[in-house]
């Protein structure tokens, strides 16, 4: 009997301290998680902010359909499908597609102009002279006289850039590699990403580069497009063997990101979506066009991950950007960004 109050006595400060110390706990979970949730909120509107600031975006379920609509095997699509190369299976035709990336770009702006005035253009002034690209001819062309050669009527978009790029190639190659783009070719044995990085490191018009956001970015289309036209001219042989094949990525020009669109690959904000339905033009090395280009280059990556997953096929950058350039190339409603640019 007398023990009770005295035991009553004792419990009381433990009760006190358990209360308190139940308290403390208390208030320090519910802080804890009042901070967890403001973080969580200030992610998720960072997130919705970064998403919302960007004009390009990847779509994972766009992939995914287009990877489920191909079964995993991408349709097959002859390099030069059109017979529009010149193609001897020698080193002249290295030459020729070394001149010929050395001006593929920015053909949209003569809306009757396009890729294979240029590609069949520079076949038929091979076919009639043969050494139409030797090195010291090359450095010596002016607009009026490149004009002839293709035979266009007009003057070329940025044909100032055009000549001067085809001098710089002229003067290059007789530089450093005895006039011959074959040479350059021999130099890199059978390696993609050599060949990239010889093309980029002698001949600066091939650098293709930004800056966005302060972080420089290298999409190097020009250079890596003359790598997959000879592996695709070659057939994988002689001048086009290379055993890095698969690390080339996509050529991130104006047509391919079009197509990506129209897949539901790519989504657009409504102020870019907006700026190529009204064919505004978007300026070279700035943020929407970085990410355009970039997101391209991302996407195909994705999708063929998502093949190799899906279906256990390896299949190459270079191989869907073929397929994808060829159905943009056949569809001549496709809206298209443009960017005036010696890049593509
Ligand atoms: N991504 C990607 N872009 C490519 C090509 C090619 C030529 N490839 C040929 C070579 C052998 C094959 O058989 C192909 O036929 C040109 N372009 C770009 O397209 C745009 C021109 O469009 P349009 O104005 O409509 O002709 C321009 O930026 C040009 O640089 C490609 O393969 N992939």
């Amino acid at each position: 009997m007398s023990g009770k109050p005295l035991r009553g006595l004792l419990l009381t400060p433990l009760t006190c301290s358990l209360t308190l110390l139940v308290y403390y706990l208390g208030s320090f979970i519910f802080v804890l998680l009042a901070n967890a949730c403001k973080f969580v909120f200030l992610f998720l509107f960072l997130f919705m902010g970064i998403i919302l600031l960007l004009d390009s975006r990847v779509n994972n379920a766009g992939i995914e359909k287009v990877v489920e609509n191909i079964q995993g095997s991408i349709p097959k699509v002859e390099w030069d499908y059109e017979g529009i190369h010149y193609f001897d299976n020698g080193p002249l035709s290295v030459q020729y597609l070394f001149v010929l990336d050395a001006m593929n770009f920015c053909f949209w702006p003569d809306k009757d102009l396009n890729y294979d005035h240029l590609a069949l253009g520079l076949k038929a002034a091979l076919q009639n002279d043969k050494s139409a690209f030797d090195a010291d001819r090359l450095q010596k062309y002016t607009g009026p006289e490149l004009r002839e050669l293709l035979k266009w009527p007009r003057p070329l978009p940025l044909e100032d850039e055009r000549v001067r790029l085809l001098h710089e190639v002229g003067f290059e190659l007789e530089r450093n590699f005895g006039g011959k783009a074959s040479n350059l070719v021999e130099l890199c044995g059978k390696s993609a990403a050599k060949l990239v990085a010889l093309v980029t490191r002698h001949f600066a018009g091939f650098r293709d580069h930004s800056v966005y956001k302060g972080h420089q970015v290298f999409l190097y289309k020009r250079a890596q497009i003359f790598v997959a036209d000879l592996w695709g001219a070659f057939k994988g042989q002689g001048y086009g063997e290379f055993y890095d094949i698969g690390s080339i990525t996509m050529f991130a020009d104006y047509v391919v990101p079009a197509v990506l669109e129209q897949l539901g690959v790519l989504k657009y904000s409504s102020r870019l979506a907006n700026i190529i339905e009204t064919n505004n033009e978007i300026s070279s090395g700035s943020e929407e066009e970085v990410e355009l280009r970039a997101c391209s280059v991302y996407a195909v990556e994705k999708m063929r991950e998502l093949i190799r997953i899906k279906s256990g096929k390896q299949v190459l950058s270079v191989e869907l950007d073929l397929w994808l350039w060829s159905v943009g190339v056949q569809c001549p409603a496709l809206q298209h960004h443009r960017t005036l640019s010696i890049y593509y």
